[in-house]
């Protein structure tokens, strides 16, 4: 997204210091009063000292910084209750709508900002936007209050409903001036995250006395900068009871194969943690890493090995894995994308349990014993639960954190934690980039050293002799002659060569030789994709990418 923080919300501070700040209401509405904080005589905050949070107190990006290189660190600003308020609580019209996929700790988060707002700052006027961004200007509102949401932390999804697609600006904006909404909290992931920015600019442009507060929502822990996202933990516990049904399953049987597919659309966060908290995984599969099935480093070779050693394995694989391999072996493909625009994965699950079966079913001269593969999909079971504990907590903190920025005039910005400091962070900020599981730091060390699985480098050799094998084929089977460019590859060097295992159409092994070619290009269909890695093509930076971020260790 081409959206870039404002200009005068760079601040420069002593030092080097650099300041990304956060819009504030005064920025268009510069003559409003200001009224004093009720939490000064609230009886359970007047008593601890220093509750408020001073004028130019920041967090700091990053805390393991280069000694000689700290000029040019970036802060942004600390979140929580301010001295002075810009809204007084009786004129306060505050309303919240929930976007996108489920995540554990929706309701945690609509429970907190309604019995903040009620208790702590005396805010009697809150609505609940129904059914995400279209809710504004489809559906009625429905009045909270600390009674009705008294519960409702002990509940999956979101009592408020959900959905994606239906983001049109204008129109929610004319609903929020008809209804003389004047503070809009919105939980929802990137695409959420974009939305609240689009109208917080509307607000703005129509000089609304309106904040927007975004709240970050991703089971995926996708969004940026922040630590982590609520839920994630819930997940990933979650996740474990079906990792340990697939390792049962698979202990129990001579070549088992337990196979569980978890939720990633591009980040493979919570396969890598449900993998490293688990120890019983053999092998993850995530989209920041591409896999191929055939010949040396290979997925069928583990396999091989690992059920040889142990007899029974267990394979973890995040949803976004491998979409380029299974769109690359279904030929045309339609493209279909959801409400939002988000692309609609192909099934890796299913593809890669019908893949396994068969190459060991025809192929494997070696088993005695018939695979025993069995597929656990628990992606929306996973998603769909209550918050734990400690994500019931974040939550919490997350909500007072949006409710406190809102009261003080803050606005377009998203809340969140940054090495364990809320802060408030220009919506702009965490939306120009996803996050992405780092594959140079040590998070992901410690997952492959604790599977020895491989670490499929040669993934772009073998998709580009596989193109090259396939265009072969079809260029035979049409008795055409061979394409120039096909027939002309350059010759393959002693050193580069690798036999690559294949099946032929009568099963039978055929060893082939390939070239590698670190430069090789790879077009799939319409699907696009980073060319030389394979990668999905986001635009955060990307593991192998120069540069990427690499300080910033996984949460
Ligand atoms: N670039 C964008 N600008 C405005 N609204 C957007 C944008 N991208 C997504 N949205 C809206 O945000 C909502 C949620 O987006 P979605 O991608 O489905 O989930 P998430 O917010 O969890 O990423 C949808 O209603 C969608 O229309
Ligand atoms: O079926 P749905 O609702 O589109 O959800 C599927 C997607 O939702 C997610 O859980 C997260 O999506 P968002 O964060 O964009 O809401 C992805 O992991 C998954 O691909
Ligand atoms: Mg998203």
């Amino acid at each position: 997204m081409s959206i870039d923080l404002e200009p005068g919300k760079i601040v420069k501070g002593a030092g080097g210091a650099i300041l990304e700040d956060v819009p504030h209401i005064t920025d268009w509405l510069p003559d409003l009063p200001t009224y004093a904080n009720p939490l000064k005589y609230h009886p359970a905050y007047a008593a601890v000292r220093q509750y408020f949070v001073e004028e130019n107190d920041v967090v700091a990006k990053d805390v393991v910084v280069n000694v000689n290189r700290t000029s040019g660190a970036i802060y942004f600003r600390r979140a929580g209750p301010r001295d002075k308020i810009y809204f007084k609580p009786e004129d306060v019209k505050a309303c919240i709508v929930t976007c996108g996929g489920l995540c554990p700790g929706l309701n945690t988060v609509i429970r907190e900002i309604v019995c903040g707002l009620w208790t702590q700052y005396g805010v009697r006027e809150i609505f609940g936007i129904i059914g995400g961004y279209r809710g504004f200007y489809c559906r009625n509102t429905i009045d909270l209050n600390p009674k009705v949401v008294n519960d409702i932390h002990k509940r999956g999804g979101t009592i408020l409903r959900t959905s994606r697609g239906g983001h049109e600006t204008s129109k929610i904006v004319d609903s929020i001036e008809d209804r003389g909404i004047n503070q809009v909290y919105i939980i929802g992931g990137d695409g959420t995250q974009k939305g609240a920015w689009a109208i917080h600019k509307e607000c703005v442009k129509r000089s609304l006395e309106v904040v927007v507060a975004g709240i970050p929502k991703t089971i995926d822990n996708d969004i940026d900068i922040i630590d982590k996202s609520f839920g994630f933990d819930t997940a990933v516990e979650e996740a474990q009871r079906a990792i340990n049904a697939a390792h049962v399953e698979a202990g129990s049987a001579q070549n088992g194969i337990g196979l569980v597919k978890l939720m990633g659309r591009y980040s493979g966060y919570i396969a890598m943690y449900a993998t490293l908290a688990s120890r019983d995984v053999d092998l993850c599969l995530i989209p920041e890493v591409p896999f191929y099935l055939e010949g040396p480093g290979g997925l069928y070779e583990f396999v091989d090995q690992r059920l040889h050693e142990s007899g029974h394995m267990v394979i973890v694989v995040a949803e976004g894995a491998g979409q380029e391999l299974i769109a690359e072996s279904m030929g045309s493909h339609e493209n279909l994308v959801d409400p939002s625009g988000n692309p609609l994965l192909l099934d890796v699950g299913l593809w890669l349990s019908q893949n396994l079966k068969s190459y060991f079913a025809k192929a494997h001269p070696t088993f005695k014993e018939p695979l025993t593969l069995k597929y656990i999909d628990p992606t929306y079971m996973v998603r769909a639960i209550p918050s734990n504990a400690s994500d019931n907590v974040y939550c919490t903190l997350l909500a007072h954190s949006a409710i406190h920025g809102a009261m003080a005039g803050y606005c377009g910005f998203t809340v969140g934690p940054v090495n364990n400091r809320h802060c408030y962070i220009p919506i702009p900020r965490v939306v120009s980039t996803q996050r992405h599981v780092n594959v140079a730091d040590r998070m992901w060390a410690r997952l492959l050293s604790g599977t020895n699985q491989p670490d499929f480098l040669r993934y772009k050799v073998v998709m580009e002799e596989r193109r090259r094998t396939k265009a072969l084929k079809q260029a035979e089977s049409k008795e055409e002659n061979v394409p120039e460019q096909i027939s002309k590859s350059p010759p393959v060097s002693p050193s580069q060569n690798c036999p690559l295992t294949d099946v032929d159409s009568n099963g039978s092994n055929v060893t082939k030789q390939m070239k590698d070619d670190s430069t090789a290009q790879i077009s799939t269909g319409d699907r696009q994709f980073f060319p030389a890695t394979g990668y999905p093509l986001v635009t955060s930076p990307v593991p192998g990418d120069p540069t990427a971020n690499f300080d910033q260790e996984t949460p």
